[in-house]
């Protein structure tokens, strides 16, 4: 005797994917008021939704029992539970159909009986029991109908224990934003101290009183500070999440993105001007004029500033900023990844500022998620020039997604709704990356590729200028081997299609750990010394690789090892597959 199993079946067993079924099967039943359902259209089936509202299992249960035939008569006599035991759910033609097989109905011929459940998610009214809830979220938890906060409650105990009141807050406002817990305000009566407790130390300090209390006052102001971060990260004040929002006034709250992005210090900008526009080389003073010229013309732009490593684009770019900024303009710095946000001022990251979409791969018509009264989105209305470094890792979907919000907020459309927009970064460096792709969609996805990029003007910086700081010869020639690698000019292997690097490229050395023994000489003497650890570092392209090399460098350590446990995890170990790793 002998069993196949198909490949798909084989890999699906080999990764051991849940092979599992229900039984009893259960049938999702729709609940709502007249016309209440949920539609989902697109401007192509906009008016056909519109006019005839889509059939539900509720809608078709009222059609069925409308009907005269025995299987509307009989119907009428169950429960919509009970429904999906005699009736099957046509998904397709959206209706409800009698069931062929199974237990067959003792007096009625044609109706049989299955297992299957009926399951449906209902709200519960606000008055239970005599008792009177102010929301439906109330009246659920006392029916214990929702999950409880105890999971939140223990991840802010242990930040409690181990992190700054500053990170306890951010963490509180990740939780209420994106966890959505049920009792909120119970959380912040508990943790509130643990939150505030940098505030009534400063006030301590400020007031030489040590033994004062907390107060309303160090309670309010660190809601602010949380509030603030819920409107950075949903575009939604305290309120929304089942707390009071603290007393200010109301443009306060609507403007913390566009005070943010006005309160630069004059004297500081007007130094970056002074030491840094004599020193610009001819290239770069051309790029400089065209910029400030369409940005003074306020009539948009889209360039691209192509720029090798070490040619002067960070410091082209802080000038850039410090001129807008200093004209009393917004000028807004985004970037594709944290670490070239941090290089420039004000910056962040492009999905942090323009709330892309996380799966933008998928979304081919994505919009940002900005809402036209958010204090985001007036930031974007007001800037006069927006510069967007590393844009070669971005996924043209983001560009275009971008596009299309600019358009919507300026009510304008030309190209980004009129705004100065100028990219810069190094198509030879690395592009956008999309899971569980082939190199071909990754070619796909950059932003040559996007029908916006026939309307860019390049612009070109070419002189390195840390070669030219340097005054080093060896510099130069590595800069131009960086560039022939780039540029695909060294030959392939015939065989592997590997490159090899050039004989005096860079030291090269056989195994990890002698990679980590020279730049890492000595840990053990000098792992306490911060200076020293931040001017050394390993990069590798492969977390997994980042991951053995972080972990060969803590066993050398002395020390226990400790684990901290996130709440970033699933249930069911073997899910973990199934899951892309942006969510661990
Ligand atoms: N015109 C200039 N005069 C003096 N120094 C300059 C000039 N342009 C750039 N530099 C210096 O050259 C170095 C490299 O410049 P910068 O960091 O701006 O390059 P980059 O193109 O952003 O490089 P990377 O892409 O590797 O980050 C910096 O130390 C910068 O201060």
């Amino acid at each position: 005797m002998g069993r196949y199993i198909s490949s798909s079946e084989a890999i699906w067993r080999i990764f051991s994917f849940p092979i599992h079924e229900r039984e009893p099967s259960v049938q999702h039943l729709a609940v709502h008021l007249e016309n209440g359902q949920r539609v989902y259209f697109t401007e192509e089936n906009i008016l056909q939704r519109a006019f005839e509202t889509p059939k539900t299992t509720l809608t078709e249960f009222f059609t069925l029992c409308q009907k005269s035939d025995v299987f509307g008569q009989f119907a009428k006599t169950l429960l919509y539970t009970d429904v999906p035991r005699y009736f099957t759910w046509n998904k397709i033609g959206k209706k409800w159909e009698p069931r062929k097989q199974g237990k067959p109905h003792p007096s009625i011929p044609g109706i049989f009986k299955a297992k299957t459940l009926g399951r449906l998610y209902t709200v519960h009214p606000k008055q239970l029991n005599d008792r009177v809830f102010n929301t439906y979220q109330d009246a659920c938890c006392e029916l214990q109908l929702l999950e409880a906060d105890n999971h939140w409650d223990l991840t802010l105990a242990d930040a409690a224990l181990t992190s700054t009141p500053n990170n306890i807050c951010q963490l509180f406002a990740i939780i209420l934003t994106t966890c959505f817990p049920t009792q909120s305000s119970t959380l912040w009566e508990k943790y509130k101290n643990y939150m505030t407790e940098d505030i009534l130390h400063r006030i301590r300090r400020t007031n030489q009183c040590p033994n004062l209390d907390f107060t309303p006052e160090m309670y309010k102001e660190a809601l602010v500070l949380i509030e603030d971060l819920c409107i950075l990260i949903s575009n939604l004040p305290l309120s929304h999440y089942g707390m009071s929002s603290p007393d200010r006034p109301a443009a306060d709250l609507v403007n913390t993105d566009l005070q943010r992005e006005k309160q630069y210090n004059d004297v500081d900008l007007a130094t970056i001007i002074v030491n840094n526009k004599p020193l610009l080389t001819a290239e770069q003073k051309n790029i400089y004029n065209r910029i400030m010229l369409t940005v003074d013309a306020d009539q948009g732009g889209f360039f691209f500033l192509d720029a090798p490593g070490g040619t002067g684009k960070t410091f082209l770019i802080s000038l850039i900023l410090a001129k807008t900024r200093s004209q009393q303009k917004i000028a807004l710095a985004i970037a594709s990844s944290g670490i070239a946000a941090t290089l420039l001022d004000g910056g962040r990251t492009a999905h942090s500022a323009l709330k892309l979409p996380l799966d933008i791969h998928n979304k081919p018509n994505a919009m940002c998620n900005i809402k036209k009264k958010s204090g985001m989105a007036t930031v974007l209305q007001k800037s006069a020039i927006i510069i967007w470094d590393e844009c070669t890792m971005t996924h043209k979907h983001s560009l275009e997604a971008f596009h299309r919000t600019m358009q919507d907020l300026k009510g304008n459309h030309k190209l980004f709704g009129g705004t100065v927009l100028l990219l810069s970064g190094d198509f030879r460096q690395t592009l956008p990356v999309i899971p569980h792709s082939t190199f071909a969609d990754e070619i796909n996805a950059y932003l040559k590729q996007s029908f916006l990029w026939t309307s860019v003007e390049t612009l070109r910086l070419t002189m390195n200028m840390r070669v030219q700081l340097q005054n080093d010869p060896t510099a130069q020639v590595f800069s131009k081997q960086l560039l022939d690698i780039g540029n695909g000019e060294i030959e392939l292997h015939q065989n592997t299609q590997y490159i090899k690097l050039p004989d005096i490229f860079c030291t090269v050395v056989e195994t990890r750990n002698e990679l980590i023994e020279s730049v890492f000489p000595d840990i053990l003497n000098y792992y306490l010394d911060h200076n020293w650890l931040c001017n050394r570092a390993i990069l590798a392209a492969r977390n997994v690789d980042v991951n053995e090399i972080n972990f060969h460098i803590q066993q050398i350590l002395p020390g226990d090892l400790m684990s901290f446990k996130s709440i970033d995890t699933v249930i069911d170990e073997n899910e973990i597959v199934n899951f892309p790793t942006e969510f661990f």
